[in-house]
């Protein structure tokens, strides 16, 4: 008799058990799951698609000549963007655009290019995102952001930059789409 308890003790373990690991597996893979989406999850933003080149220049008027007289570009007219320190010439290419930077002010960003590169050159590329908040919040945990609060670039669009020495020796401008 004592044996036959033993055994019934045992089977009703074993059943407690297995109800046990059952009701509690589905709480682990739960846990785990939403331990994952979370983890992966973070800021979404997407990449969009390239908005212009930036070409720093030393003479604004003699660049804009040769986009205009020797290329055949259609170009604008030079317009102030006081908030960044520049002056600005959009050479209209049909798929994408250029700019024709030049310093504008005593502290203008592009001075410190310009002495370095007395003829001028490629300054900068600007990429659209879709959200450039998200960009923001996801990229400055990773690299050097070279202003956390979005300005207005020149598109009247939210803009930001990316350290040079963290993007491949490349001035990276994200603008809002
Ligand atoms: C109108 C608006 C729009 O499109 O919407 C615009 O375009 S505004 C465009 C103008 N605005 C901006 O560029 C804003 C963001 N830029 C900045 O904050 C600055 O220009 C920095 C990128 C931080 C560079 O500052 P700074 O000229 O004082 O030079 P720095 O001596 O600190 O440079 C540190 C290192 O970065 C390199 N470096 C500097 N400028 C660079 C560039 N454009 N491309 C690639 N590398 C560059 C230097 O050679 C140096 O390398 P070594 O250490 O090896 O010597």
């Amino acid at each position: 008799m004592a044996s036959l308890l033993k055994a019934v003790e045992a089977a009703s373990g074993a059943v407690g058990l297995f109800f046990r690991l059952q009701t509690s597996a589905p709480k682990v893979k739960a846990l785990s799951t939403s331990q994952s989406s979370h983890q992966v999850a973070g800021p979404v933003w997407n990449l969009g698609r390239l908005n212009h080149v930036a070409i720093a220049v030393p003479d604004l008027e003699k660049a804009k000549a040769f986009y205009e007289k020797v290329l055949g570009a259609q170009v604008s007219e030079v317009v102030p963007v006081p908030e960044h320190g520049v002056s600005v010439v959009f050479v209209n290419l049909g798929n994408t655009k250029m700019e024709l930077l030049h310093p504008l002010g005593n502290d203008s960003p592009i001075a410190g290019f310009l002495q370095r590169n007395k003829a001028g050159g490629m300054h900068h590329v600007c990429i659209e995102v879709d959200d450039i908040n998200a960009a923001v919040m996801d990229l400055k945990e990773k690299i050097r952001i070279l202003s956390e609060d979005p300005k207005i670039g020149a598109h009247g669009k939210p803009v930001i930059f990316l350290h040079p020495k963290d993007c491949g020796g490349v001035l990276v401008e994200l603008e809002q789409a």
